[in-house]
């Protein structure tokens, strides 16, 4: 039985020249820094970043911890947007892994305030952690794929640097961003210190994430991937894929966008559903039930009868993301489905 699986984009299946260039891998043992396809794809992804280095992960969230852990010491401060992936999703990672605190601001769609940036960075003071990180996301998952231009990156950057700090984005759908910009992401990324990217996301890789920055940084976080249980031996076969994703999957990504914006329209005509069309930029949609209409389980039940999987929250929020896997057929199918509700 075949689904619509509108849950995220970590649902992409690999593409058969994924899976034929993974069979055919060379591979050695990463731990050793000998496995030639990871070699490749961190080498392709520090230049399509312009970025001295890369480094391959198994997954985001390490990838996003190990920057924190390799940017920071216990006992200090990262300035963060309240609803990022990094403290939202990353299961306490800030505190268990690298013991620093978090000072969680407001954020407008997730791009912060450059003035409230700098009044949240400490001053020295004998009563204050030294801060030592600040983090941006883009797109932005929990505000519904919501992407932040150059020009206020850049912002950012520029208090971060003025006092000395570095600044981590968690690009985990950057390509997502740079389509929707019509940019190209080492263009948007120019003045991040390091980033995150996700091959595994709307670039249908079945698994991996990059991390890339200078040759130092780079160097301290393959010590804390380590740590973390990421030093891998043959993985040039989940790297492979990853070859795959950078060469032929970063051009499609506004098909999804497209996909998104069809369903995000014609669920605005749906009476008991509140959405904010103008928010839709990239692959992710957020809406609210009327909840006197469907409780939010009531809906995720009655989706998955007619095939088709969501996310939702017990407040009768929803989120639905497109991708490869979901053809612009199946969102038109989707949306009778809705309007029959
Ligand atoms: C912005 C951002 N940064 C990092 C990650 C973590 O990536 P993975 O650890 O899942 O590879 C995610 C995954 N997001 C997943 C999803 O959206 O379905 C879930 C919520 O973890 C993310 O959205």
């Amino acid at each position: 039985m075949s689904f619509i699986d509108l849950r995220s984009d970590t649902v992409t299946q690999p593409t058969e020249k994924m899976r034929t260039a993974m069979s055919e891998a060379a591979v050695g043992d990463d731990v050793y820094e000998e496995d030639p396809t990871i070699l490749e794809l961190e080498e392709k992804s520090a230049r399509i970043f312009n970025k001295e280095k890369g480094l391959f992960f198994p997954t985001g969230t390490m990838a996003n911890q190990a920057a924190i852990l390799a940017h920071t010491n216990p006992g200090e401060e990262i300035i963060i947007e309240k609803d990022m992936h990094i403290y939202l999703y990353e299961v306490g990672g800030l505190a268990f892994l690298s013991g620093v605190q978090s000072r969680q601001l407001p954020g407008n769609l997730g791009q912060l305030d450059p003035q409230e940036v700098e009044a949240a960075i400490r001053p020295s003071n004998i009563h204050f952690p030294r801060t030592s990180l600040i983090c941006l996301e883009n797109t932005h998952n929990v505000h519904g794929g919501t992407v932040i231009s150059k020009r206020d990156i850049d912002k950012i950057a520029e208090v971060a640097h003025q006092y000395k700090l570095p600044l981590h984005l968690d690009g985990a759908r950057i390509f997502n961003a740079a389509t929707y910009l019509q940019t190209t992401v080492a263009e948007l990324t120019s003045s991040c210190d390091t980033l995150m990217f996700c091959l595994s996301k709307g670039l249908s890789a079945p698994a991996g994430s990059m991390l890339v920055g200078d040759e130092n940084f780079i160097n301290r976080a393959r010590k804390c991937r380590k740590l973390l249980g990421g030093g891998m031996r043959q993985a040039g076969i989940l790297a492979a894929a990853g070859i795959v994703a950078l060469e032929e999957m970063t051009n499609r990504l506004q098909e999804d966008h497209e996909n998104a914006l069809l369903l995000a329209k014609n669920l605005a005509e749906i009476p008991w559903i509140e959405i904010d069309v103008d928010r839709v930029e990239t692959n992710i949609i957020r809406f609210n039930l009327d909840t006197s209409h469907f409780s939010a389980v009531e809906f995720e039940n009655k989706l998955r009868e007619a095939n088709i999987k969501v996310n939702v929250s017990g407040d009768g929020g929803v989120r639905m993301v497109t991708h490869k896997d979901v053809t612009r057929d199946q969102v038109e199918h989707v949306v009778s489905v809705l309007k029959s509700l």
